[in-house]
């Protein structure tokens, strides 16, 4: 039987006047889990409240069975939590090991424990060899991975990654697969990506947001037949006719509508 990891109930963001979630249910075990959805479409805003960025106008969260309205269950999330903000601050002039070292004191990993885990960390993310030099040296696609690194550096049960292929090369993004493939087995993962090919290659799961409510939730299988019964002229891809065959029909849909 699969745990939810993850419970979101009636959650609603507001920035100022701008609605950025309205009224989102979702629910997500172990797997890796894809977010998808047009510019604007609130993938951020879910992964800042399930990362305690960022308190919910309404609603309710509650991760690996902690209410998240709770300053204690907090806390508790945070020490299991691992997050790769969209953009993340760092010292440059740190190297690779110190910056996620720093991370691993942050995030209250044991001293006895914490060299092993930042090699650990280091070698998943593919930065072994880059480990020595400071970050202000190192290309944008090797400083995310850095980000991908601290992420992972505490053993997360849940991974929250926002745009994690952003800046990757082919090669970088194809490894980076084959890691979420690997950690899918016992972490819950969220990953929010523009690339509808992260979502096929890694992911179980695909949830599309659009305007701040949930549009589909699918296998990557499913929207990829639902791309089938698109028009050919559409072009692109099975996965991207049907992002966007899914999306239309959000977007046609008498309001309140949509899957939850
Ligand atoms: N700090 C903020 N102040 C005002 N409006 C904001 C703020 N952050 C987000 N928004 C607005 O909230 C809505 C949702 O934004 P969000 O960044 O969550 O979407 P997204 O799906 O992550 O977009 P992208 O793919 O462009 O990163 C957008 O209309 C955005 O302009």
């Amino acid at each position: 039987m699969t745990t939810t990891t993850i419970r979101v109930d009636g959650l609603h963001v507001r920035h100022r006047r701008t609605t950025a979630l309205d009224g989102v249910d979702l629910e997500f075990s172990t797997g890796v889990h894809g977010l998808l959805g047009p510019n604007g479409a609130g993938k951020t805003s879910l992964i800042r409240v399930l990362a305690t960025a960022a308190g919910p106008t309404a609603g309710r969260v509650r991760i690996l069975g902690h209410d998240l309205a709770d300053r204690a269950g907090r806390t508790e999330v945070r020490r299991r939590l691992g997050y790769l903000p969209q953009h993340f601050g760092h010292y440059p002039g740190f190297t690779v090991r110190e910056f996620v070292s720093y991370m691993a004191w942050l995030k209250e990993v044991p001293a006895a424990l914490a060299p092993g885990a930042v090699e650990r960390a280091l070698d998943r993310a593919g930065l072994t060899a880059d480990a020595g030099t400071p970050l202000k040296r190192l290309s944008g696609g090797l400083v995310r991975r850095a980000g991908i690194a601290q992420a992972l550096v505490n053993e997360p049960a849940v991974l929250l990654l926002d745009e994690p292929t952003a800046g990757l090369d082919p090669e970088q993004r194809l490894d980076f697969r084959a890691l979420l493939r690997a950690l899918a087995e016992e972490t819950t993962v969220l990953v929010s990506t523009h690339l509808v090919e992260d979502v096929a290659d890694a992911c179980s799961t695909v949830t599309l947001l659009d305007a701040g409510r949930v549009a589909l939730r699918d296998t990557p299988a499913g929207l990829a037949r639902k791309g089938t019964e698109a028009p050919e002229e559409l072009g692109g891809n099975a996965l991207e006719r049907g992002y966007t065959l899914a999306l239309r029909d959000h977007r046609s849909a008498p309001a309140g509508g949509g899957a939850r």
